[in-house]
């Protein structure tokens, strides 16, 4: 049997709780949401997120909120509402407003495999800058930033989606890992 070189960890339900993400993280958005749409709206800063919105929806500040109020409760993991989400995160996380509950499993696991010489990459719906966020501002007290352990970030926009062949054929070739040689994690084996 040939030996396993890289560990894939899913996020939502596989290293944290599906209530952290629905929870905290989706109503955070949702909260943050108004003011941010009027104070942000016309700022380069936030150009690049409310760009990535189709036409109909990026023109009109209340048909976009409606429409990422509407994303939301149906939990769809589209790239331009998770791309928002991560900016909208990222003022909770770095005010100490939210921190991310690892699995305390995970927080041994993580040094562990490093250990071992094994890479540890994210593949996840959300962001690459949420997934960031999230491993950047953990509640583990000994140690809160657990990036270094990571080797790589995927998500929606540079892999692909998760039901889709492609996106783990891409994860192959960006990592240079063979499709034998890994361990997935995930709560989800219908990848939705
Ligand atoms: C910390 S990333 C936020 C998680 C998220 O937005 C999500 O949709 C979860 O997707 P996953 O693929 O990690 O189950």
């Amino acid at each position: 049997m040939a030996a396993v070189k890289a560990v894939l960890l899913d996020i939502e339900g596989t290293v944290s709780s599906i209530s952290f993400v629905r929870d905290v993280l989706f109503p955070y958005t949702l909260h943050a949401l108004p003011q941010v749409l009027d104070e942000k709206w016309d700022t380069p800063e936030f150009a690049p997120y409310r760009n990535e919105f189709p036409a109909e929806f990026r023109d009109e500040r209340e048909k976009l909120e409606a429409h990422v109020r509407d994303l939301t409760a149906r939990d769809v993991k589209i790239a331009y509402l998770k791309g928002l989400q991560g900016y909208l995160w990222l003022t909770a996380y770095r005010s100490g407003n939210i921190k991310a509950p690892l699995y305390a499993d995970v927080i041994r696991a993580l040094p562990l495999w490093t250990s071992k010489g094994l890479k540890v990459y994210i593949y996840s719906s959300g962001s690459v800058l949420a997934q960031k966020l999230f491993f950047e501002y953990t509640d583990n007290e000994a140690q809160p930033d657990q990036r270094g352990y990571l080797s790589g970030y995927f998500d929606t926009v540079n892999a692909g989606v998760k039901w889709e062949k492609s996106s783990y054929e891409k994860i192959c070739e960006e990592t240079g890992v063979q499709p034998h040689e890994w361990v997935f994690l995930t709560d989800n084996v219908k990848g939705m």
